[in-house]
Formats: C-alpha cells, structure tokens, sequence
C-alpha cells in the first residue's frame, strides 16, 4: 500500500503537486484523487507493462466502487527511474494533470466539487506532497 492523505478539503483551482521518483524497473504506479477509495474523481495510471498495456497512460473514474470508462491517452511522458512532478488541478468539469513537458485532461464525470483524498500506489517512491 502507498501513501494515502484523506481529510483533504481541496478546491477548484487548487493545485496538488506529487514529487517522486519512478523505480527503476516499474511496471507502473497509479496516482487516485477524490473522495474516497472507491469514488475517485482519477486514477491517473502510467503502465509501463502491465494488464497487456506497454508504455501507456490509463485514466479513469470510480463511482462506488464501480470502475467507469478507460480512457488511454497518445503521450506516455516517462521513463523508469525519472524524477516527476506532477501537478492536479480540477474543476467542475474536468481534471488536469500537468508535468513539465506534458498535460492531461479528464472529464470530472462526478461532478466534484473538492478533493478529500490522494493516493499513491505502485512503483513510485513519493518524495514530497504539496498543496497550493
Ligand atoms: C483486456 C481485458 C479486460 O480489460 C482489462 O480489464 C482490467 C481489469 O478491469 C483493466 O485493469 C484495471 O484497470 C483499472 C482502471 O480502469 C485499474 O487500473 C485496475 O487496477 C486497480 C489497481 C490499482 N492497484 C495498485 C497499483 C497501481 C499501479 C501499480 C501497482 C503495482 C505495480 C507492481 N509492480 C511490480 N510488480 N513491479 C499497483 N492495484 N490494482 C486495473 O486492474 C484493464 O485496464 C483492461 N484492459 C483493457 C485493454 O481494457
């Protein structure tokens, strides 16, 4: 199990940025935001080589504990053993992930209104978590 923050109260146009490191042999790490573990407003999930996938970003939504739609993006912006930093940021209709050199947009299906938790799993060493 990762890091898990809850009891967030995040805002629309807040941003949370995730500092880390991908492990050096990742198969793939996955970063959650919403209201809980099993409503999640993304899950934001770099695969290297799992599920079938290679080198490729899978985002999705989860009401309920029901897993919505997959929505697998063109750009795959990291390599094993980068340092990341990635910054998320939403509104009432959709999320943002933001890294140097790349953006990723997802509706926000639920329609949620603030962020009360985070979490980080898979092969990603998180090194500082910030809110602003
Ligand atoms: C083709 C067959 C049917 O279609 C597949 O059906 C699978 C099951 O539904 C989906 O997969 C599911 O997709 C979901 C998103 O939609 C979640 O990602 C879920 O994972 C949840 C989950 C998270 N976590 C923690 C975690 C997250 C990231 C890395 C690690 C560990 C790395 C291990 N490191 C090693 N070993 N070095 C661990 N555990 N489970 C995944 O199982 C596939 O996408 C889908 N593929 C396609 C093409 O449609």
């Amino acid at each position: 199990q990762g890091l898990v923050v809850t009891q967030l109260d995040v805002e629309p146009g807040e941003c949370i940025k995730v500092k880390g490191k991908i492990l050096s042999d990742a198969k793939g790490f996955a970063v959650n935001v919403g209201k809980d573990s099993g409503t999640l407003m993304l899950h934001f999930n770099p695969r290297f080589d799992c599920h079938g996938d290679i080198n490729t970003v899978v985002c999705n939504s989860k009401e309920d504990g029901t897993w919505g739609e997959e929505d697998r993006k063109a750009d795959f912006p990291f390599q094993h053993g980068d340092k990341v930093e990635i910054c998320i940021s939403f509104d009432t209709t959709e999320v943002k992930v933001k890294l140097p050199e790349a953006e990723f947009e997802f509706p926000n299906r639920l329609g949620m209104e603030k962020i009360q938790y985070l979490a980080v799993e898979g092969d990603f060493k998180v090194k500082a978590i910030k809110f602003s």
